[in-house]
This record gives C-alpha cells, sequence and structure tokens, in this order.
C-alpha cells in the first residue's frame, strides 16, 4: 500500500498522528519489536604459536570486554609467579587430568612440552547457555582439534608476531623458559605458521601494539555479530 504526503500532512503534523493513521489503513498495528533477532552466541577460538602473546591480548580484551567469557584452561603446569588458580589456568595434578580425559570432560587435550593442557567442556556449554560468547584460548594443534569439531561453528584467529625474530625476543625477555626451551618453541612455531591458512582471520601481534591487536579483535567479534547467517557453534 502507499500512503502519500498528503495523507500524512491531512492528520495534523504529529508523528504518532501519522502512526495511528498508518495503522488504521493497515489494519494491523505496527510492530515496536526489533527487526533482528539478538545475536547468537559466538565461540572465538584465539590461537598462535607460544610466546605470541595469547595471554596478554585476551587479558586486555577481558578488560575492554568485561562481557566476554574467557574459557580457564586446565593445565598439568606448574603455576608461574602471580598466575592464580581459577582464574588464569586450573593447576590440577596430572592424575587429575587423566580422569578428566577417561571421563569425555575436556574439548580438546593434548601434551605440549610435557605437560597436560585442555579445556572443561561443560564451561563452554553452561556460557553459552546463558546467551554469552564464550573466548577460548588454545594452541595450534589444539585449535586444529576443535575445528574438525565445530567447523564453521566457530570464529578461528591466528595470532601472528611481525617476525621470527620478535617472537624469539618475547619469548627469550619473558624468562620462563630454558633457551632450550626457547628453540623448541621456536621450531614448532615454524610448522604452527603454516597452518595459518586453516583459520578465518590472522591478527598480528606487533611488538609495542597490543592496544592495536586487542582492536582488530574485538573488531572481529563486531563483524561476526553481524552476520546475515549466524555460526551454529555444535559442541
Ligand atoms: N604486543 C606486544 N608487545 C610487546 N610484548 C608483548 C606483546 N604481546 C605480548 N607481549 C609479551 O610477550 C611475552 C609472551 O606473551 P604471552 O605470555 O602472552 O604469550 P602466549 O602466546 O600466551 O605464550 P604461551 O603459549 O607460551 O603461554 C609476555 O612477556 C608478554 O608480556
Amino acid at each position: 500500500m502507499v500512503v502519500s504526503s498528503e495523507d500524512v500532512s491531512g492528520v495534523g503534523g504529529s508523528v504518532d498522528a501519522a502512526v495511528k493513521a498508518l495503522e488504521e489503513k493497515l489494519g494491523v498495528p505496527i510492530d515496536h519489536g526489533p527487526q533482528v533477532p539478538p545475536p547468537k552466541p559466538l565461540v572465538i577460538i584465539i590461537s598462535g604459536p607460544s610466546g605470541v602473546g595469547k595471554d596478554a591480548v585476551i587479558k586486555r580484551l577481558q578488560e575492554r570486554r568485561p562481557e566476554l567469557h574467557m574459557v580457564v584452561t586446565a593445565t598439568s603446569r606448574k603455576a608461574r609467579a602471580g598466575e592464580v588458580h581459577g582464574k588464569d589456568y586450573f593447576f590440577i595434578s596430572k592424575e587429575e587430568f587423566q580422569g578428566m580425559i577417561d571421563g569425555g570432560e575436556l574439548l580438546e587435550h593434548a601434551v605440549v612440552y610435557g605437560e597436560f593442557k585442555g579445556i572443561p567442556k561443560q564451561q563452554v556449554r553452561e556460557t553459552m547457555d546463558r546467551g554469552t560468547d564464550v573466548v577460548l584460548r588454545i594452541d595450534v594443534q589444539g585449535a586444529a582439534t576443535v575445528r574438525s569439531m565445530l567447523g564453521d561453528g566457530g570464529v578461528f584467529i591466528f595470532l601472528a608476531a611481525e617476525s621470527e625474530a620478535a617472537l624469539v625476543r618475547r619469548l627469550v625477555e619473558r624468562k620462563t623458559e630454558s633457551l632450550e626451551k626457547v628453540l623448541l618453541r621456536l621450531e614448532t612455531a615454524r610448522e604452527e605458521s603454516k597452518r595459518m591458512a586453516d583459520f578465518d582471520y590472522v591478527v598480528v601481534n606487533a611488538d609495542g601494539q597490543l592496544d592495536r591487536t586487542v582492536d582488530m579483535i574485538a573488531a572481529i567479534i563486531d563483524v561476526e555479530k553481524a552476520r546475515v547467517h549466524p555460526r551454529e557453534p555444535k559442541l
């Protein structure tokens, strides 16, 4: 139905009166509800080589977007100075970890540099059921496992350093690993970089540019929320 400008001006110029007149002409009320349903919760996977800055990026992202749920990974490695159980990681024994694997309670798990790491499934499900976005921090190998499970249902982001040299410097400066362990991480990082193509996005975490990196990830999350066909993560 076409309503001419004459019809609208003919009701006295008030918007409310015009709306009422339109409703009368339509024969049904004008819908005041949202035109777009609320976006579905996202599962965001942040991955990349050791030392690239996953923890630093996630910490800053959480400060900016406190509504995101950062999944707490379970690990059998010892806590580093300042790390808090239940907040940074669930620090559990190798025996407890084995129990979780046997009980099928982990979304993915792996032995990384001699230590168990894994993501409790229940935490992801419960968060999504509340309608909250979930951020998973996973090494590249683990991200491949989650990709095979979720397919296009997850948003996979590969964090990269601006150069191999920058990555090495960051690992050495962190002072948490021996040179031998840094070497192992470097060799692994070379293999991991080859898997970048399996991700949806690649973000460079350049030295001194942590805020820019977080800006980019926040932008990706916003863009994902605007998809016409939302992703459907099935766990
Ligand atoms: N953009 C950046 N500029 C400078 N330093 C950074 C940047 N991002 C992270 N770092 C520093 O680099 C080091 C490694 O970062 P972080 O521990 O977050 O890496 P990671 O990917 O979580 O490593 P791992 O997988 O081994 O736990 C830390 O000392 C961190 O503070």
